[in-house]
């Protein structure tokens, strides 16, 4: 599953992970329905602007608990602002709720409690520490930095289902410098998991993955995506045709078109902006898909 990171890291052999597990990713995300069920994103003229830039542009994007959002767009159309901006790292105008609660002006630490998670486009786990280390860090669980630190005999049940989840429990033990990319990128959203994330956004999540690592990735992500509110930034138009639920493209700052897979690919302003834009390579395959539907595009 892991063998071809394209990163040169370290791999684990393909067997040792187990895959991911279908029934623990039920238990997982089999939370009671009633806790997630008013969850949305609501974004109303959200405006970043930098030294004089202006990086986001008056963009408005609801997303509902139960989608599998897709944010696309050329290079610098500003989704990872826009991920930036939600999560507290980038200066905020307008409005972004979830959950009914208003996060523009919120430090980031207060954003995450208030259930919004994100991981970046390069993985950022603790090298050193185990696995199981680095999700009971994420779950905090109330202890202090060296009881955290301490090898376990007993694991919270959450930790316990999240590493079943994204199929790393094989590897538990091991530091997470050796786990391969596609792993690594797995454990991450088991930490946004074991958190209590309900709202994950996910910058680039198979960049990198082998294409099998892709598709479980896209199929973890669907599932989760059943229950809580998942936003992914992607250019890798192959894997939004075969897991997105709607799609949002940006350009310059601002929404240029929304709506499903077919309908983004059939929008005229799309195929001008990935034909005109240069886009080399990144997004490509949305304007190789516009014009020739039947068009398999690997992009990157
Ligand atoms: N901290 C910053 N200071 C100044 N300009 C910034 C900053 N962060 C982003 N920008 C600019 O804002 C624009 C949007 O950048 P952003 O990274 O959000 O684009 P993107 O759509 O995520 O692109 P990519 O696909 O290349 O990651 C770009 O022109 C970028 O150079």
């Amino acid at each position: 599953m892991s063998e071809q990171t394209g990163t040169g890291e370290p791999v684990v052999p393909p067997d040792a992970t187990g895959g991911l597990d279908p029934e623990a990713l039920e238990a997982v995300i089999a939370a009671p329905g009633a806790r997630f069920r008013h969850d949305y994103l609501e974004i109303r003229d959200l405006r970043v602007v930098f030294d004089g830039f202006v990086a986001v542009d008056g963009v408005d994007l609801t997303v509902t608990q139960g989608d599998l959002r897709f944010l696309i767009g050329p290079n610098g159309a500003g989704k990872t602002t826009i991920v930036d901006a939600i999560t507290g790292l980038a200066p905020a105008a307008g409005s972004v709720q979830f959950g009914g609660v208003e996060l523009v002006g919120k430090p980031s630490h207060k954003i995450v409690r208030a259930g919004v998670g994100r991981t970046f486009q390069t993985a950022s786990v603790f090298d050193e520490l185990t696995v199981l280390q680095n999700l009971d860090i994420a779950a905090g669980a109330g202890r202090g930095p060296w009881t955290m630190l301490r090898r376990r005999h007993v694991v919270p049940p959450e930790v316990e289902a999240a590493l079943e989840t994204v199929g790393l429990t094989q590897v538990r033990d091991l530091p997470a410098g050796v786990l391969a990319h596609g792993q690594k990128q797995w454990l991450e959203i088991g930490m946004l998991l074991v958190q209590d994330a309900r709202l994950l956004l996910l910058d680039e999540p198979v960049a990198g993955m082998s294409q099998a690592e892709r598709e479980e990735t896209g199929l973890l992500l669907q599932r989760i995506g059943e229950q809580r509110t998942v936003v992914v930034v992607e250019h890798d138009m192959e894997f939004l045709r075969a897991f997105a639920s709607s799609v949002t493209v940006l350009h310059q700052g601002r929404v240029l078109s929304e709506g499903t897979v077919a309908q983004v690919q059939a929008d005229p302003r799309v195929v001008e902006v990935y034909l005109g834009s240069g886009a080399h390579g990144r997004g490509r395959g949305m304007a190789a898909s516009a014009a020739e539907p039947a068009a398999s595009t690997e992009v990157e």
